[in-house]
């Protein structure tokens, strides 16, 4: 790795002995600060989860995902894109609301694998695995709270928070190379097809799938061939998006081409591959943004998961073993992270950057698997504001030298805003939701 490949800093959290007020926590506190605010993201080292937890969290995951897609597709939210989901048949999700309490995830357990004898042991492994990555969430969300001086809100904001755990499973796209980088920034989104293609299941029998588009699904790229919705939960960016009019054939090798010209590979996914089998043509509909942009872009549709901000407070997150995740810089490099045993990714969403008025920064952030024939998972525990809070910074945070940037907001209104057109479109959906003018 040359010298100036850039990195994330790593940050040393293991120590049992860390407590609020002492001299090492003030330390570390400020490296976090840093970190935050330079990339909005950064490793931590680790070692309070288990090698045997996250070995077992693992299987729980592998079982999950070997689930019909019949049964994965009852990981249904009332939350839109929180349930099961896909993208570019390159990755599937699952997702657990309150993943931190264990009825939740019976219910959850309990839905997809009905009166199976299994399931008590996976929810209470996927319990407490959520549980320590919340402990790991809550020490670094104090941590920035302290660092701004405004301690004094620290338990009210906690109160006001809860979790989502998110499963993932990704495989590399049919034909990637390894060695040939992805292009470096975001805005090579700019041509992406942002088709989300649902196939009923009523369509799909002689041949023709009439594939609709939804328009208030967000991923680029995606073309969900009947195996749910579309992958990137409610916490996914995808930057700027355009929708797709395309012819799209899905043969049993499970490829689409899209009419304007870009090809559109689905189902290197088991499961996709079981489902799409039998059709030989789907028609998606598209608009005419795409047209404008002339075509898709090719190198968007080897993507796991698109360029996207979290819109949540806080991300922590574990790749199993094979590499994927990339974090842009503020200089728009991307940095491929290393999976390791005890190291976690932590990421500021919009939700944490628009509270603290701007101070942090947020990243975005994307899924590369370049490793054929491996499939990579990851887990992620999302921090989330509670429907019902105002998330605007304290009077503290805003003065003369740091003018508020946004208008007062809930999650779940940015999460709605989001998920209409106008929201997908822009690079920062959060900007174009509240951004004070003139700021
Ligand atoms: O799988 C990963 O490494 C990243 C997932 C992610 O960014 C997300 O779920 O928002
Ligand atoms: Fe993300």
């Amino acid at each position: 790795m040359g010298a100036d490949t850039p990195q994330l800093p790593v940050i040393y959290l293991s120590d049992q002995t860390l407590k609020p007020g002492d001299e090492k926590w003030v330390e570390v506190r400020s490296d976090v600060r840093k970190a935050l605010e330079d990339y909005g993201a950064f490793e931590v080292s680790y070692d309070r989860v288990s090698e045997e937890l996250k070995k077992s969290v693992l299987d729980a995951m592998i079982e999950l995902f070997e689930l019909p897609v019949e049964a994965k597709q009852r990981n249904v939210s009332p939350k839109p894109y929180t349930g099961y989901s896909t993208h570019n048949g390159l990755s599937e999700s699952l997702g657990i609301q309150d993943s931190n309490v264990l009825e939740k995830v019976n219910e959850f357990t309990q839905l997809l694998r009905p009166d199976c004898e299994g399931n008590k042991t996976m929810s209470e492994t996927i319990q407490k695995f959520s549980e320590k990555l919340a402990e790991l969430d809550v020490m670094v969300r104090r941590m920035v709270i302290e660092s701004f001086g405004i301690e004094k809100y620290f338990d009210e904001h906690l109160k006001s928070t809860n979790y989502r755990l998110r499963l993932m499973k990704y495989v590399a796209p049919p034909d990637v190379d390894a060695n040939v980088a992805v292009g470096t920034k975001d805005s090579d989104d700019g041509g992406n097809t942002n088709t989300t293609a649902n196939a009923d299941a009523g369509d799909i029998a002689n041949g023709i799938a009439k594939v609709h588009i939804d328009d208030d699904a967000n991923a680029k790229g995606d073309v969900c061939t009947g195996v749910g919705t579309n992958h990137n939960g409610d916490d996914v960016n995808t930057g700027d998006c355009a929708n797709v009019k395309s012819n799209v054939d899905v043969g049993t090798n499970v490829s689409a081409k899209s009419s304007v010209g870009a090809d559109v590979n689905i189902g290197t996914i088991a499961d996709v591959k079981a489902n799409t089998g039998t059709r030989t043509s789907a028609t998606v509909g598209v608009s005419d943004s795409v047209k404008a942009n002339g075509g898709a872009d090719d190198e968007e549709k080897k993507l796991g998961l698109p360029s996207h901000t979290d819109k949540n407070l806080l991300t922590v997150l574990y790749q199993y073993e094979i590499e994927g995740l990339e974090v842009l810089t503020k200089d728009e490099k991307w940095i491929r992270l290393k999976p390791c045993h005890n190291s976690f990714v932590v990421m500021a969403g919009d939700s944490l950057y628009a509270l603290m008025n701007g101070r942090l920064s947020r990243p975005f952030h994307r899924v590369r698997v370049t490793e054929r024939k491996k499939t990579r998972y990851s887990i992620a525990l999302f921090s989330t504001p509670n429907g019902d809070y105002i998330i605007e910074p304290p009077k503290e945070l805003v003065d003369e030298k740091h003018p508020r940037l946004f208008k007062p907001f809930t999650y779940v209104d940015l999460m709605s805003f989001y998920h209409t057109e106008a929201g997908r479109r822009p690079r920062s959906t959060l900007h174009a939701y509240c951004a004070v003018s003139g700021a």
